[in-house]
């Protein structure tokens, strides 16, 4: 078997050009959605993630409000730059790109939990938690937009995550258990006894461990599918999680790049545009 592309660059392109008719009705009614961006550092990953999604929002009409510091920055500093963005009429939702060095949890609490672009301040994980509407983290809700824009099903599916980390594995799995996609999670994470014997169970595997290639073909269903959801970076490219032979066995395949990275960036300008409709009522 030769399993189908799970196309996060096709599928981002497709979600632009429709919140693109959506910030055109906003701005027919004076409303300019702005997205801000906090970068600490010079790390050439978070520089090339924050341009991306500045480019994507110049390309749908959205409006860029940036902040770049040098690695020098303390934290006083970023906490000062957060409460200008919470104050800023201008700047409709923001996130601070992670890593930044600095007290993370700290910075992500700061943030007004109403312009959490990101979905992971405090506020909105414990809404998450407790199933009340709040704003939804980017990456976990990209894995699930990319399953049903291809038509894979995802209620009634045992679901194996594997990575329990705070932006992608535990809140996937709380997502994931909700009434609207009822799939029945497996956690698992550094402590898994056997993890294999959990991945060969599941319909769906969302691998979000950041260990290149831990994912064999020997550890997958035939016709299951799979996410690629680990960036490590092997002789300066992009390794993910899965193995190359996965691909023989699967049914559907998230690439690596070009799997749930653009997806993260499209459910981020999704969000903005949510925020932005909200905003105006
Ligand atoms: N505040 C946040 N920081 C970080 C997040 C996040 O969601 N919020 N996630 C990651 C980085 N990230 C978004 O910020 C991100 C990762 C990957 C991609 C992407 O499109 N990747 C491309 C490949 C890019 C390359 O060649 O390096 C792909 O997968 O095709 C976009 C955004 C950590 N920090």
């Amino acid at each position: 078997m030769t399993a189908q592309k799970l196309d996060g660059t096709a599928t981002l392109k497709v979600i632009k050009a429709e919140l693109a008719e959506r910030v055109a009705k906003l701005r027919e009614q004076g409303v300019v959605p702005g997205l801000g961006t906090v970068l600490v550092g010079d790390d050439p990953g978070s520089h090339w993630y924050v341009n991306a999604k500045h480019k994507d929002c110049a390309e749908i009409g959205i409006a860029s409000l940036r902040v770049d510091l040098p690695a020098t920055a303390t934290q006083a500093e970023v906490e000062t730059r957060i409460d200008e963005l919470n104050a800023d009429p201008g700047c409709t939702g923001f996130l601070v790109q992670q890593p930044t060095g600095l007290d993370e949890f700290a910075l992500l609490s700061r943030v007004d939990p109403d312009k959490d672009v990101d979905g992971l301040h405090p506020v909105n994980l414990g809404k998450l938690v407790l199933g009340e509407e709040g704003s939804l983290p980017c990456t976990p809700m990209g894995v699930i937009e990319l399953l049903r824009r291809h038509g894979v099903q995802i209620a009634g599916a045992e679901v194996c995550v594997v990575g329990r980390g705070l932006t992608v594995g535990r809140p996937l799995g709380l997502l994931l258990t909700r009434r609207s996609e009822n799939a029945t999670v497996t956690l698992c994470h550094t402590g898994t006894r056997d993890l294999a014997a959990h991945t060969r169970q599941a319909d769906i595997v969302v691998a979000a461990a950041g260990v290149p290639g831990i994912i064999t073909a020997d550890m997958v269903k035939p016709g299951a599918a799979l996410l690629d959801v680990g960036v490590s970076r092997v002789d300066g490219k992009i390794a993910g999680d899965l193995a190359d032979d996965v691909w023989d066995v699967a049914g559907w395949v998230s690439p690596n790049p070009g799997g749930v990275g653009p997806m993260t960036r499209a459910m981020l300008l999704s969000n903005i545009v949510t925020m932005a409709e909200k905003a105006r009522g």
